[in-house]
């Protein structure tokens, strides 16, 4: 087993606030219990909505100045969760969000309009170099990302599985680039998901207390959006009630892409605090440790 203080985590993340959506209660634990924790963000979320009037002018077609805006979110949030190294993968910029065009299933038929510095338009070589010297630097022994569909079709999350995955390979290589440092294998593989059964009984809670808006159109005995994982493809669930709250703090200091009225809370104000204080996880490189229950509880579990 890697002892506690040696233990490694990488996350690799398209825009400022997906970190916390999906991975917050995991972060702020492996935090607590010593863990080196390294969040990487693909772009800075340059092209994202602003909900916080105050600030509509920063938008990509105002100023322009929500990217540099988002880097502040991003730190405030990382503090909440008390993760102390998050980087932006090259550097902060280099790779501008490209904008909220969905792909059917992942096709990478974006339009031809999305900008040419766009995140979606760089090269995947040129894009995973700048993440092989991290992850040979880093030597993690745990690699979380999204699935091969970014979880919900949005390019920068299919890119930055990309460039996660492929970068991870790369790394591996002995024979790869000696100059961006000497190989690492890292030993497991994560997917971050959103599980079916959680997911149907918060829908049930919020259909129960009226709310027909939040995930609108989603019948909690009905068929789900490919985004939702089937039960029986999670390999681990990472719970922490105890670390909720930095969870939900964390989701307050990205203000402008998340209202303590909007979906992500409507869950935690009607008993959603099991959707938002369990992360589900699909293990796709490594050798499952399950528990009793079937599932892994631990991320390094089995190291
Ligand atoms: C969670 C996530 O990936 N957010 C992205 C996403 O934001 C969506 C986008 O602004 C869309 O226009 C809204 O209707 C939707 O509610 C938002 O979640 O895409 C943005 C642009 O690429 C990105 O900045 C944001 O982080
Ligand atoms: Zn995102």
């Amino acid at each position: 087993m890697v002892e506690l203080a040696e233990r490694r985590l990488l996350l690799v993340h398209a825009h400022p606030d997906d970190e916390t959506i999906n991975n917050g209660v995991t972060m702020a634990r492996y935090v607590a219990e010593g863990a080196h924790v390294t969040l990487i963000t693909c772009t800075l979320g340059e092209e994202g909505e602003v909900l916080v009037p105050e600030l509509a002018h920063l938008a990509a077609d105002q100023t322009d100045g929500l990217g540099r805006h988002r880097i502040g979110e991003l730190a405030n949030a990382m503090a909440e969760l008390g993760v102390t190294d998050h980087r932006f993968l090259g550097e902060a910029g280099k790779y501008r969000d490209t904008g909220m065009i969905y792909n059917d299933e992942g096709n990478a038929d974006v339009p031809p309009q999305t900008r040419k510095d766009s995140f979606w338009q760089a090269d995947l070589v040129d894009a995973a170099n700048d993440l092989v010297p991290v992850i040979r630097e880093l030597r993690p022994q745990v690699l979380v990302t999204y699935d091969q569909w970014g979880n919900y079709g949005h390019p920068d999350h299919i890119k930055a599985h990309r460039v996660a995955m492929y970068a991870a390979a790369l790394a591996a290589a002995r024979s790869y680039r000696e100059d961006l440092g000497p190989a690492w294998d890292i030993a497991k593989i994560y997917w971050t998901a959103m599980a079916e059964s959680p997911m149907r009984e918060q829908l049930r809670a919020l259909r129960d207390a009226g709310d027909t808006t939040t995930f609108e159109g989603m019948d909690p005995d009905g068929p789900l959006p490919p985004m939702i994982t089937p039960d029986r493809l999670i390999d681990c669930v990472i719970d922490g009630e105890e670390f909720l709250d930095r969870k939900m703090n964390a989701m307050k200091a990205h203000a402008t892409q998340i209202t303590v009225d909007g979906p992500f809370f409507a869950l935690s104000n009607n008993n959603g605090n099991q959707i938002w204080a369990s992360e589900p996880y699909r293990l796709v490189k490594g050798t499952p440790a399950p528990d009793e229950d079937g599932l892994e509880h631990d991320l390094f579990a089995g190291l």
